[in-house]
Protein backbone atom coordinates (compact mmCIF):
# COMPACT_ATOMS: atom_id res chain seq x y z
CA UNK A 1 0.00 0.00 0.00
CA UNK A 2 2.87 2.55 0.83
CA UNK A 3 4.44 1.86 -2.62
CA UNK A 4 1.44 3.01 -4.90
CA UNK A 5 0.68 5.84 -2.50
CA UNK A 6 4.15 6.97 -2.91
CA UNK A 7 3.92 6.93 -6.38
CA UNK A 8 1.03 8.81 -6.29
CA UNK A 9 2.73 11.63 -4.73
CA UNK A 10 5.82 11.73 -6.77
CA UNK A 11 4.11 11.49 -9.61
CA UNK A 12 2.09 15.08 -8.37
CA UNK A 13 5.90 16.57 -8.06
CA UNK A 14 5.76 16.11 -4.16
CA UNK A 15 9.39 16.20 -2.77
CA UNK A 16 9.33 12.60 -1.81
CA UNK A 17 11.72 11.00 0.73
CA UNK A 18 11.47 6.91 1.65
CA UNK A 19 12.53 4.36 3.54
CA UNK A 20 10.98 0.70 4.09
CA UNK A 21 12.63 -2.06 6.25
CA UNK A 22 13.45 -4.04 2.75
CA UNK A 23 15.18 -1.21 1.09
CA UNK A 24 15.08 -2.70 -2.30
CA UNK A 25 11.63 -2.00 -1.98
CA UNK A 26 12.28 1.81 -2.49
CA UNK A 27 14.28 1.06 -5.99
CA UNK A 28 11.46 1.83 -7.96
CA UNK A 29 10.94 5.02 -6.35
CA UNK A 30 14.20 6.10 -6.10
CA UNK A 31 14.41 5.78 -9.67
CA UNK A 32 11.64 7.86 -9.90
CA UNK A 33 13.24 10.72 -8.03
CA UNK A 34 12.59 9.82 -4.67
CA UNK A 35 15.15 10.50 -1.91
CA UNK A 36 16.42 8.01 0.40
CA UNK A 37 17.06 7.63 3.91
CA UNK A 38 18.59 4.68 5.77
CA UNK A 39 16.28 5.64 8.76
CA UNK A 40 12.55 6.63 9.98
CA UNK A 41 14.61 9.21 12.66
CA UNK A 42 16.61 10.33 9.05
CA UNK A 43 13.38 10.54 7.24
CA UNK A 44 11.51 12.31 9.80
CA UNK A 45 14.41 14.72 10.78
CA UNK A 46 14.40 15.27 6.89
CA UNK A 47 10.77 16.18 5.97
CA UNK A 48 8.07 18.44 7.55
CA UNK A 49 5.80 15.26 7.45
CA UNK A 50 6.38 11.53 7.77
CA UNK A 51 3.79 9.06 6.49
CA UNK A 52 3.79 5.63 7.65
CA UNK A 53 2.40 2.79 6.40
CA UNK A 54 3.24 -0.15 8.02
CA UNK A 55 1.72 -4.04 8.98
CA UNK A 56 0.66 -3.98 12.70
CA UNK A 57 0.88 -2.18 15.95
CA UNK A 58 3.87 -3.68 16.85
CA UNK A 59 5.52 -2.42 13.55
CA UNK A 60 3.80 0.36 13.48
CA UNK A 61 5.43 0.99 17.16
CA UNK A 62 8.48 0.20 16.31
CA UNK A 63 9.02 2.38 13.65
CA UNK A 64 7.53 5.36 15.25
CA UNK A 65 9.36 5.21 18.80
CA UNK A 66 11.98 2.39 18.24
CA UNK A 67 14.95 2.84 18.10
CA UNK A 68 16.52 5.17 15.00
CA UNK A 69 12.30 5.13 14.96
CA UNK A 70 10.62 8.50 13.78
CA UNK A 71 9.94 9.98 17.18
CA UNK A 72 14.00 10.48 17.72
CA UNK A 73 14.43 12.55 14.24
CA UNK A 74 10.38 14.99 14.60
CA UNK A 75 10.18 17.76 16.20
CA UNK A 76 8.22 20.85 16.75
CA UNK A 77 7.01 22.53 13.01
CA UNK A 78 6.30 18.77 12.18
CA UNK A 79 3.99 16.18 11.46
CA UNK A 80 3.56 12.38 11.58
CA UNK A 81 0.44 10.90 10.10
CA UNK A 82 0.30 7.18 10.32
CA UNK A 83 -2.17 4.98 7.93
CA UNK A 84 -1.58 1.78 9.15
CA UNK A 85 -4.20 0.09 10.16
CA UNK A 86 -3.86 -0.44 13.96
CA UNK A 87 -5.85 -0.42 17.18
CA UNK A 88 -6.80 3.21 19.10
CA UNK A 89 -4.55 1.85 22.16
CA UNK A 90 -1.49 1.66 19.30
CA UNK A 91 -2.29 5.01 17.87
CA UNK A 92 -2.93 6.95 20.97
CA UNK A 93 0.27 5.07 22.57
CA UNK A 94 2.56 7.09 19.09
CA UNK A 95 0.39 10.15 19.38
CA UNK A 96 1.69 10.75 22.87
CA UNK A 97 5.88 10.06 21.75
CA UNK A 98 4.93 12.21 18.40
CA UNK A 99 3.19 14.68 20.50
CA UNK A 100 5.79 14.83 23.53
CA UNK A 101 8.57 16.17 20.77
CA UNK A 102 6.51 18.98 20.49
CA UNK A 103 5.45 17.78 16.40
CA UNK A 104 1.64 17.01 15.72
CA UNK A 105 0.40 13.78 15.27
CA UNK A 106 -2.77 12.36 12.56
CA UNK A 107 -3.76 8.93 12.11
CA UNK A 108 -5.58 7.99 8.93
CA UNK A 109 -5.98 4.70 8.05
CA UNK A 110 -7.39 3.82 5.08
CA UNK A 111 -10.27 2.40 3.22
CA UNK A 112 -9.46 0.91 -0.09
CA UNK A 113 -7.33 -1.50 -1.76
CA UNK A 114 -4.27 -2.00 -3.89
CA UNK A 115 -6.44 -0.41 -6.97
CA UNK A 116 -7.29 2.47 -5.17
CA UNK A 117 -4.14 3.03 -3.93
CA UNK A 118 -2.97 2.75 -7.35
CA UNK A 119 -5.61 5.10 -8.74
CA UNK A 120 -5.26 7.56 -5.90
CA UNK A 121 -9.05 6.82 -4.40
CA UNK A 122 -8.83 5.73 -0.92
CA UNK A 123 -10.57 6.71 1.72
CA UNK A 124 -8.77 8.39 4.57
CA UNK A 125 -10.34 7.92 8.14
CA UNK A 126 -8.30 10.53 10.08
CA UNK A 127 -8.08 11.75 13.57
CA UNK A 128 -5.89 13.96 16.11
CA UNK A 129 -4.32 17.50 15.63
CA UNK A 130 -6.62 19.18 13.82
CA UNK A 131 -4.37 21.91 12.26
CA UNK A 132 -2.19 18.96 10.77
CA UNK A 133 -5.49 17.42 8.67
CA UNK A 134 -5.21 20.83 7.34
CA UNK A 135 -1.83 20.81 6.49
CA UNK A 136 -1.89 17.24 4.89
CA UNK A 137 -5.20 17.95 3.29
CA UNK A 138 -3.99 18.15 -0.05
CA UNK A 139 -1.34 14.97 0.16
CA UNK A 140 -4.40 13.50 1.55
CA UNK A 141 -6.45 14.59 -1.79
CA UNK A 142 -4.02 13.26 -3.93
CA UNK A 143 -3.99 9.87 -2.92
CA UNK A 144 -7.76 9.54 -1.95
CA UNK A 145 -10.92 10.90 -3.38
CA UNK A 146 -12.24 11.41 -0.04
CA UNK A 147 -11.20 12.10 3.67
CA UNK A 148 -13.10 11.87 7.12
CA UNK A 149 -11.58 13.71 10.21
CA UNK A 150 -13.15 12.42 13.38
CA UNK A 151 -11.77 13.95 15.65
CA UNK A 152 -9.90 12.15 18.80
CA UNK A 153 -6.75 9.89 17.88
CA UNK A 154 -8.34 6.61 17.94
CA UNK A 155 -11.65 7.27 16.12
CA UNK A 156 -10.35 6.83 12.78
CA UNK A 157 -8.67 3.93 14.27
CA UNK A 158 -12.21 2.26 15.90
CA UNK A 159 -13.67 3.49 12.32
CA UNK A 160 -11.48 1.60 9.94
CA UNK A 161 -11.40 -1.56 12.74
CA UNK A 162 -15.54 -1.52 12.24
CA UNK A 163 -15.33 -1.14 8.36
CA UNK A 164 -12.81 -4.45 7.70
CA UNK A 165 -14.72 -6.26 10.34
CA UNK A 166 -17.73 -5.63 8.24
CA UNK A 167 -16.26 -6.84 5.49
CA UNK A 168 -14.07 -9.82 6.77
CA UNK A 169 -18.05 -10.70 7.68
CA UNK A 170 -18.98 -10.25 4.39
CA UNK A 171 -16.54 -12.21 2.51
CA UNK A 172 -17.01 -14.97 5.26
CA UNK A 173 -20.51 -15.29 4.20
CA UNK A 174 -20.34 -14.80 0.53
CA UNK A 175 -17.38 -17.91 0.27
CA UNK A 176 -20.19 -19.84 2.02
CA UNK A 177 -22.43 -19.12 -0.53
CA UNK A 178 -20.09 -19.84 -3.32
CA UNK A 179 -19.58 -23.46 -1.83
CA UNK A 180 -23.28 -24.48 -0.92
CA UNK A 181 -24.52 -22.76 -4.67
CA UNK A 182 -21.85 -25.44 -6.03
CA UNK A 183 -22.84 -28.66 -3.43
CA UNK A 184 -26.54 -28.21 -4.78
CA UNK A 185 -25.36 -27.95 -8.31
CA UNK A 186 -26.08 -24.61 -9.52
CA UNK A 187 -22.89 -22.53 -11.03
CA UNK A 188 -21.73 -19.92 -8.70
CA UNK A 189 -20.30 -18.23 -11.55
CA UNK A 190 -24.28 -17.28 -11.91
CA UNK A 191 -24.81 -16.09 -8.19
CA UNK A 192 -21.60 -13.46 -8.74
CA UNK A 193 -24.09 -12.60 -11.38
CA UNK A 194 -27.54 -12.06 -9.56
CA UNK A 195 -25.85 -10.77 -6.34
CA UNK A 196 -24.39 -8.09 -8.61
CA UNK A 197 -27.68 -6.60 -9.51
CA UNK A 198 -29.46 -7.00 -6.46
CA UNK A 199 -29.49 -4.82 -2.96
CA UNK A 200 -26.41 -6.93 -1.08
CA UNK A 201 -24.37 -6.24 -4.25
CA UNK A 202 -21.20 -4.97 -3.32
CA UNK A 203 -17.70 -4.78 -5.42
CA UNK A 204 -15.55 -6.83 -3.42
CA UNK A 205 -17.86 -9.47 -4.79
CA UNK A 206 -17.98 -8.90 -8.36
CA UNK A 207 -13.99 -8.26 -8.35
CA UNK A 208 -13.20 -11.25 -6.16
CA UNK A 209 -15.85 -13.78 -6.90
CA UNK A 210 -14.76 -15.21 -10.35
CA UNK A 211 -11.25 -16.04 -9.02
CA UNK A 212 -12.44 -17.56 -5.80
CA UNK A 213 -14.57 -19.77 -8.56
CA UNK A 214 -10.93 -20.86 -10.06
CA UNK A 215 -9.19 -21.40 -6.32
CA UNK A 216 -6.94 -18.31 -6.92
CA UNK A 217 -6.79 -15.37 -4.73
CA UNK A 218 -4.03 -13.06 -6.16
CA UNK A 219 -3.32 -10.76 -3.11
CA UNK A 220 -4.34 -7.14 -2.57
CA UNK A 221 -5.32 -7.39 0.90
CA UNK A 222 -3.04 -10.20 2.59
CA UNK A 223 -5.33 -12.45 4.65
CA UNK A 224 -3.09 -12.44 7.41
CA UNK A 225 -3.97 -8.28 7.45
CA UNK A 226 -7.39 -9.19 7.46
CA UNK A 227 -7.38 -11.32 10.34
CA UNK A 228 -5.49 -9.08 12.39
CA UNK A 229 -8.36 -6.60 11.59
CA UNK A 230 -10.93 -8.81 12.97
CA UNK A 231 -9.07 -9.48 16.13
CA UNK A 232 -8.42 -6.03 17.27
CA UNK A 233 -11.99 -5.34 16.20
CA UNK A 234 -13.06 -8.31 18.50
CA UNK A 235 -10.91 -6.18 21.30
CA UNK A 236 -12.57 -2.93 20.26
CA UNK A 237 -15.91 -4.38 20.65
CA UNK A 238 -15.05 -6.32 23.91
CA UNK A 239 -14.20 -2.96 25.29
CA UNK A 240 -17.41 -1.13 25.26
CA UNK A 241 -19.29 -5.25 26.05
CA UNK A 242 -20.12 -5.21 22.62
CA UNK A 243 -21.87 -9.00 21.42
CA UNK A 244 -20.09 -9.57 18.12
CA UNK A 245 -20.92 -13.07 17.31
CA UNK A 246 -20.95 -13.11 13.53
CA UNK A 247 -17.41 -11.48 13.16
CA UNK A 248 -15.91 -13.67 16.37
CA UNK A 249 -16.95 -16.62 13.83
CA UNK A 250 -15.54 -14.91 11.16
CA UNK A 251 -12.60 -14.15 12.34
CA UNK A 252 -12.18 -18.40 13.29
CA UNK A 253 -12.74 -18.91 9.62
CA UNK A 254 -9.52 -16.87 8.95
CA UNK A 255 -7.67 -18.65 11.51
CA UNK A 256 -8.01 -21.64 10.16
CA UNK A 257 -6.64 -20.15 6.76
CA UNK A 258 -3.33 -19.06 8.63
CA UNK A 259 -2.83 -22.39 9.84
CA UNK A 260 -3.18 -23.65 6.70
CA UNK A 261 -0.44 -20.83 4.69
CA UNK A 262 -2.89 -18.81 3.41
CA UNK A 263 -1.54 -15.67 5.36
CA UNK A 264 -0.17 -14.12 2.45
CA UNK A 265 -2.85 -15.03 -0.10
CA UNK A 266 -5.58 -12.44 -0.46
CA UNK A 267 -8.25 -12.67 2.02
CA UNK A 268 -10.69 -14.31 -0.46
CA UNK A 269 -8.66 -17.29 -0.07
CA UNK A 270 -10.79 -17.53 3.77
CA UNK A 271 -12.84 -19.72 1.42
CA UNK A 272 -10.41 -22.49 1.37
CA UNK A 273 -11.28 -22.62 5.20
CA UNK A 274 -14.91 -23.86 4.60
CA UNK A 275 -14.25 -26.69 1.88
CA UNK A 276 -14.15 -30.15 3.28
CA UNK A 277 -10.33 -31.02 2.82
CA UNK A 278 -9.63 -28.32 5.32
CA UNK A 279 -12.71 -28.60 7.75
CA UNK A 280 -11.66 -32.44 7.70
CA UNK A 281 -8.13 -31.95 8.69
CA UNK A 282 -9.07 -29.61 10.95
CA UNK A 283 -11.31 -32.42 12.64
CA UNK A 284 -8.83 -34.93 13.41
N1 LIG B 1 -3.48 -4.29 1.26
C1 LIG B 1 -4.63 -3.65 1.43
O1 LIG B 1 -5.59 -3.81 0.66
C2 LIG B 1 -4.83 -2.72 2.59
C3 LIG B 1 -4.02 -2.74 3.71
N2 LIG B 1 -4.26 -1.88 4.74
C4 LIG B 1 -3.41 -1.86 5.92
O2 LIG B 1 -2.22 -1.19 5.53
C5 LIG B 1 -1.09 -1.74 6.19
C6 LIG B 1 -0.09 -2.25 5.17
O3 LIG B 1 -0.74 -3.19 4.36
P1 LIG B 1 -0.01 -3.85 3.08
O4 LIG B 1 0.78 -2.84 2.35
O5 LIG B 1 -1.04 -4.62 2.38
O6 LIG B 1 0.95 -4.85 3.85
P2 LIG B 1 2.34 -5.50 3.43
O7 LIG B 1 2.42 -6.69 4.32
O8 LIG B 1 2.46 -5.62 1.97
O9 LIG B 1 3.40 -4.40 3.89
C7 LIG B 1 3.71 -4.21 5.23
C8 LIG B 1 4.79 -3.17 5.39
O10 LIG B 1 5.18 -3.14 6.78
C9 LIG B 1 6.60 -3.32 6.84
N3 LIG B 1 6.94 -4.01 8.09
C10 LIG B 1 6.40 -5.14 8.57
N4 LIG B 1 6.95 -5.45 9.76
C11 LIG B 1 7.88 -4.50 10.02
C12 LIG B 1 8.76 -4.25 11.09
N5 LIG B 1 8.81 -5.07 12.17
N6 LIG B 1 9.56 -3.17 11.03
C13 LIG B 1 9.51 -2.34 9.97
N7 LIG B 1 8.68 -2.51 8.92
C14 LIG B 1 7.88 -3.57 8.94
C15 LIG B 1 6.95 -4.13 5.62
O11 LIG B 1 8.33 -4.02 5.35
P3 LIG B 1 9.08 -5.10 4.43
O12 LIG B 1 8.82 -4.67 3.02
O13 LIG B 1 10.49 -5.02 4.85
O14 LIG B 1 8.45 -6.44 4.75
C16 LIG B 1 6.06 -3.45 4.59
O15 LIG B 1 6.62 -2.23 4.17
C17 LIG B 1 -1.65 -2.83 7.12
O16 LIG B 1 -1.88 -2.25 8.38
C18 LIG B 1 -2.96 -3.20 6.46
O17 LIG B 1 -3.89 -3.73 7.38
C19 LIG B 1 -5.27 -0.95 4.68
C20 LIG B 1 -6.08 -0.88 3.59
C21 LIG B 1 -5.96 -1.78 2.49
O1 LIG C 1 -7.85 -2.82 5.00
C1 LIG C 1 -8.10 -3.19 3.84
C2 LIG C 1 -9.27 -2.75 3.17
C3 LIG C 1 -9.43 -3.28 1.80
C4 LIG C 1 -10.59 -2.59 1.13
O2 LIG C 1 -11.14 -1.63 1.66
O3 LIG C 1 -10.90 -3.03 0.00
Amino acid sequence: MGSPMAHNLLKAGVDLTVWNRTKTKCDPLISLGAKYKPSPEEVAASCDVTFAMLADPQSAVDVACGKHGAANGIGPGKGYVDVSTVDGDTSKLISAQINSTGALFLEAPVSGSKKPAEDGQLIFLTAGDKALYETVGSLLDIMGKSKFYLGDVGNGAAMKLVVNMIMGSMMASFSEGLLLCEKVGLDPDVLVKVVSQGAINAPMYSTKGPSMIQSLYPTAFPLKHQQKDLRLALGLAESVSQSTPIAAAANELYKVAKSHGLSDQDFSAVIEALKSKIQHSENQ
